[in-house]
């Protein structure tokens, strides 16, 4: 394939806040029955991008993750040699982007319309954003149309949450199952107003058809480019806006790691009182009783899940790996309290004679 000779690829970006349902919406568009070929690249905040690894049910070749960074600011040369490469490799229908919870979705946007190379294969063709309803009515002000001060992550979170939303072209309000519905309406309305041109969709699980959300033609740059999140960050960039990442808008991360197992009650037990600060935990962990189950953490909010996700594969070496993201994160403590629920070495109740309140399925 020469370059500029084909069919340009239709590129969409996910973005959305912390634990919204972006992978969530990744995953139930890569085993889409519509028959599109999709190429994910994810982007993750966290030393370990366990989004790449919580993606399921899709080969390594399909997935390419960009970690340790953002891709918003200092990963843009990286997403265009990447996104590139994989084009050049790889034969299929559309690309995906999923961006981090932090991400500003301007800067990737701008890579696939401002990059030449990047423009020769690609075409942007829709951003989505995946709004967590529950969470946007329990922080939304009414009165000023604004998140609240008090909203996870403060002001400078709150912000990216607002350009997410003006600078989208569908709109997923998902996690509706957890807002009554006349609630619903309201933040609709809410929504609707800072952004009257997208599509919204209500969703739970994000529950959309492929075609809502991939080669549907909808981006529409110069509506874009009018926008008031486009002229602010064409601003801001000019003043050398930049952020550094692991703290970026106030927001800091860690990965939790070890081969020990945890003590199932516990760990549960210190899951009953979450530390201070955190308000997105992700990841996998191992649990004394169960050394072949793969079990999975997901905290978004006030919700919590954490229950068995797969069988570890006999090449896999059994790690815990879990994400933590949060403003004013006392990663010292964290890490001492959750090395108290480890199992010890030796000296210890066998480990089929302790209570497991963990789920089974
Ligand atoms: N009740 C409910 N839970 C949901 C819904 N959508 C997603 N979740 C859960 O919310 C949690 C976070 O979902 P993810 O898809 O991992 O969110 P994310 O936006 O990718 O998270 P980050 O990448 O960390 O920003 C998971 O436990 C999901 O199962 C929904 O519609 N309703």
């Amino acid at each position: 394939m020469t370059a500029g000779s084909a069919e340009t690829i239709p590129v969409t970006i996910v973005s959305g806040t912390l634990g919204a349902g972006k992978t969530t919406l990744v995953n139930r568009i890569l085993e889409n029955d519509a028959g599109y070929d999709v190429a994910v690249l994810v982007n993750d905040m966290g030393e370990v991008n366990v989004d790449a690894e919580l993606v399921a049910g899709s080969t390594d070749d399909d997935v390419i993750d960009l970690t340790n960074g953002c891709i918003c600011c200092r990963l843009q040369d990286d997403l265009a040699s990447e996104v590139t490469r994989l084009a050049d490799e790889r034969v299929f229908d559309c690309l995906l982007v999923e961006a981090s919870g932090i991400s500003e979705p301007f800067p990737i946007a701008r890579t696939f319309v401002e990059n030449d190379a990047v423009a020769e294969r690609y075409r942007l063709d829709t951003m989505v954003s995946v709004l967590d309803a529950y969470g946007f009515w329990k922080e939304f002000d009414p009165e000023t149309n604004r998140p609240t001060e008090q909203a996870a992550g403060g002001r400078e979170l709150a912000d990216v949450l607002v350009d997410q939303v003006e600078f989208c072209d569908v709109l997923l309000l998902n996690k509706c199952d957890l807002v009554p519905h006349d609630e619903l309406d309201g933040v609709e309305s809410v929504v609707r107003e800072m952004q009257p041109r997208a599509g919204i969709h209500r969703t739970t699980h994000a529950d959309v058809p492929a075609e809502t959300v991939l080669d549907t033609n909808l981006f529409d740059f110069d509506a874009i480019r009018r926008s008031a999140g486009w002229k602010r960050r064409l601003a801001e960039d000019h003043h050398g806006h930049d952020h550094d990442h692991g703290n970026a808008h106030g927001v800091s991360s860690f990965c939790y790691e070890t081969t020990r197992p945890f003590h199932p009650e516990r760990f549960e037990a210190w899951m009953d009182e979450w530390p201070p600060g955190v308000y997105r935990a992700k990841g996998f962990f191992l649990l004394s009783t169960r050394p072949e189950t793969v079990m999975g953490l997901n905290r978004a909010g006030p919700s919590v899940t954490a229950g068995p996700i797969g069988r570890w594969q006999p090449d896999d070496e059994p790690t815990t790996r879990l994400v933590f993201i949060g403003a004013e994160l006392d990663e010292e403590a964290i890490r001492e309290q959750l090395d108290a629920c480890l199992v010890e070495d030796g000296a210890e109740v066998p480990t089929e004679e302790l209570s497991d309140p963990f789920p089974t399925a």
